[in-house]
């Protein structure tokens, strides 16, 4: 078998375009939804992200604005700037760049942002809003995995192996596919044996950061295979997964980059109109 490609960058660019026009309605009735973008230091990768969101969310019609702050920036005088951002009503959609550097608490920053505005859904009142079936802010990366899903068919009773338990990826994500009905098992760094278990699998989600994890002898025939690891290696890009040998054994796998990348992008924007549109009134 060779596996389908999911395009992250094609699928990205359709789902965009609706949003586009949703922004276009917004707009006809005076509403312009804007993301605010917020960044401490001066990583590369971080700000190239950054940048990215920023570009994305202009092309669309959106205003979006990027608050840089010095890499010494105390925590105080970031919670300050966040406390301004919370209460300025052009202001649709929150995001504060993650990893922040080591002498601010991230749990208390994402904590403060406000929960209608905090469009990343990491803040411990959305996540519990995810948790108890609630309207809330999804975070983004999953939200975009699920995207890609949508396009392999229905979940329903199949099994998947989430790689990683993150907050950001593998623990919510676990959260949106049960509620699509798979039958979800989320392995980690202390899961015995591993990657020897991932054959049982109809869909492998992996969220590691470890390049080369998982190759096509670790897949059942005819697996879905998701890879969201992002791992810069010699100047090159690369996922948890052999693309090479994977793709000879899935029905549908995604290329690193341009496959789950393309997405969490997206889904900041599709948070941000929501944003928008729930400050409103509207929905
Ligand atoms: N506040 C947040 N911080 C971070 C998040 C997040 O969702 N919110 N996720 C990651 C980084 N991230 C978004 O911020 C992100 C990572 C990768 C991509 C992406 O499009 N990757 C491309 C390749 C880009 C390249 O060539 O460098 C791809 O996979 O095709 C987008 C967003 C941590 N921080």
């Amino acid at each position: 078998m060779t596996a389908e490609l999911l395009n992250g960058r094609e699928i990205a660019k359709d789902y965009r375009a609706g949003l586009q026009e949703e922004v276009e309605k917004l707009k006809s009735q005076g509403i312009v939804p804007n993301l605010t973008v917020v960044i401490v230091g001066n990583d590369g990768a971080s700000l190239s992200y950054v940048r990215s969101k920023n570009k994305a969310a202009e092309k669309i019609g959106m205003a979006s604005d990027i608050v840089h702050l010095d890499e010494d920036t105390s925590e105080e005088d970031l919670l300050a700037k966040i406390d301004e951002l919370n209460h300025d009503d052009k202001v649709s959609g929150i995001l504060v760049q993650v990893p922040l550097p080591k002498q601010i608490d991230e749990n208390k920053v994402l904590e403060a942002i406000a929960p209608h505005k905090d469009v990343d859904g990491f803040s411990p009142v959305n996540i519990g809003r995810l948790y108890t079936g609630q309207r809330t802010f999804v975070p983004c990366t999953p939200l975009g995995i699920m995207e890609l899903l949508k396009h392999t068919g229905s979940l329903e009773g199949k099994t998947v192996a989430v790689v990683g338990r993150s907050h950001i990826v593998g623990q919510p994500v676990a959260k949106l596919l049960t509620n699509e009905n798979a039958t979800v098992t989320l392995m980690h760094s202390r899961t015995k044996d591993m990657v020897s278990q991932l054959k049982d699998f109809d869909v492998v989600v992996s969220a590691v950061g470890k390049p080369g994890l998982i190759s096509g002898k670790d897949l059942k025939e005819g697996a879905i295979v998701i890879d969201v690891g992002n791992t810069v290696v010699d100047d090159k890009l690369v996922g948890d997964v052999d693309f090479e040998s994977a793709k000879e054994v899935a029905s549908y796998i995604t290329p690193v980059p341009g496959g789950v990348g393309p997405l969490t992008i997206t889904m900041v924007l599709n948070n941000t109109l929501l944003a928008a549109k729930w400050h409103n009134g509207l929905e």
